[in-house]
């Protein structure tokens, strides 16, 4: 059987004396965008940093198609891109000779270079700034120099930290999309700390908290685990608990005021349709039904307990 792709074992960092990730294991077998998802400080960029070797672990491994990055980390380069939070940009360079220089750094052999170069441009739509210093290009576009900088080399692995960060929103979608782009034919990890944004772009989700991961699923998995269980419900003519017991589904009311109920419940989202139709017959008089949404903090705390 082939290596996974990524591979990260028992990987755990210490900075001076305290842990800031701790026995993180993950694997990723096929192409498509993996999210790591978590608050400030959880360990993303330390696990990000360790994953592309800009940072040497305290315990555990990283291996990149089966080569491990603790023993032949040259090798195991060679095939990942990194964007780190602050993109490593030269704001005195044209976009050429920043991506040429990039270019040397990763052993694309000289006859290769220019197609290479060219190609990671066109991809990332920055073709025609290629003699722009990058200082007068607008942070969007200073991204995409530094994700054109991650792919020049056609790697295997592209890891992302944080990329949207700081961005407008309409360069947060042109970010993303290029983001989707890239990821057709390799593997992306990247990481967020905006729960929508991983839930629109990625396959699977790993959630790290305190440096620990308290979920690693598919995006499908995740959502199905984070539906509302409950819902706020306003009418004026609230019925005795026992009758909502009745409509399928609800398991617990709570009376918050005479005329605003929370309603658990259990099973499918039609509850929200069986309750109107049961309200609409028996004359409760319903003006609003809202189903509870869990915040990030909420499912954090969920997950960690
Ligand atoms: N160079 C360092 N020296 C000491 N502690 C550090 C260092 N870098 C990070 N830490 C600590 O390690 C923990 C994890 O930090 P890390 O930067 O990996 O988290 P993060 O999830 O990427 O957060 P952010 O989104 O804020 O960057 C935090 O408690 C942080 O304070």
């Amino acid at each position: 059987m082939a290596a996974p792709i990524v591979q990260l074992k028992n990987l755990s960092h210490k900075y001076s004396s305290s842990w800031a990730i701790r026995d993180i294991n993950m694997e990723v077998n096929q192409a498509g965008i993996v999210g790591l998802l978590g608050s400030n400080g959880a360990g993303k960029s330390t696990t990000m940093n360790i994953l592309c070797g800009a940072l040497n672990q305290t315990e555990g491994d990283v291996f990149i198609n089966g080569i491990s990055m603790r023993e032949s980390p040259e090798e195991a380069k060679r095939d990942i891109g990194f964007l780190p939070q602050n993109p490593p940009l030269y704001m005195d360079l044209t976009v050429d000779e920043y991506l040429d220089y990039c270019a040397t750094l990763r052993w694309i052999p000289s006859f290769n270079m220019k197609a290479f170069i060219k190609e990671a441009k066109e991809r990332c739509g920055i073709d025609h700034y290629s003699k722009r210093l990058i200082r007068n290009l607008s942070g969007g576009y200073r991204q995409r120099v530094g994700i054109a900088q991650a792919i020049v080399h056609k790697p295997k692995v592209v890891v992302l930290d944080e990329p949207t960060n700081g961005l407008d929103p309409n360069q947060i979608i042109e970010v993303r999309s290029l983001i989707k782009e890239i990821a057709r034919e390799r593997v992306v990890i990247f990481s967020s700390h905006i729960l929508s944004e991983v839930q629109i772009l990625c396959r699977d989700i790993v959630m790290i908290e305190s440096g620990k991961i308290v979920f690693a699923d598919t995006m499908d998995a995740f959502n199905n685990y984070v539906e509302p269980h409950s819902m706020l419900v306003k009418m004026e003519n609230p019925p005795a608990e026992a009758d909502l017991l009745q409509v399928q589904g609800v398991t617990r009311v709570e009376y918050l005021t005479d005329r605003q109920l929370r309603i658990y419940f259990s099973g499918d989202q039609e509850i929200a349709e069986r309750m109107i139709t049961a309200g609409v017959e028996k004359g409760w008089r319903m003006r609003e039904i809202t189903l509870d949404k869990s915040s990030l903090d909420e499912i954090f705390k969920q997950l960690s307990s």
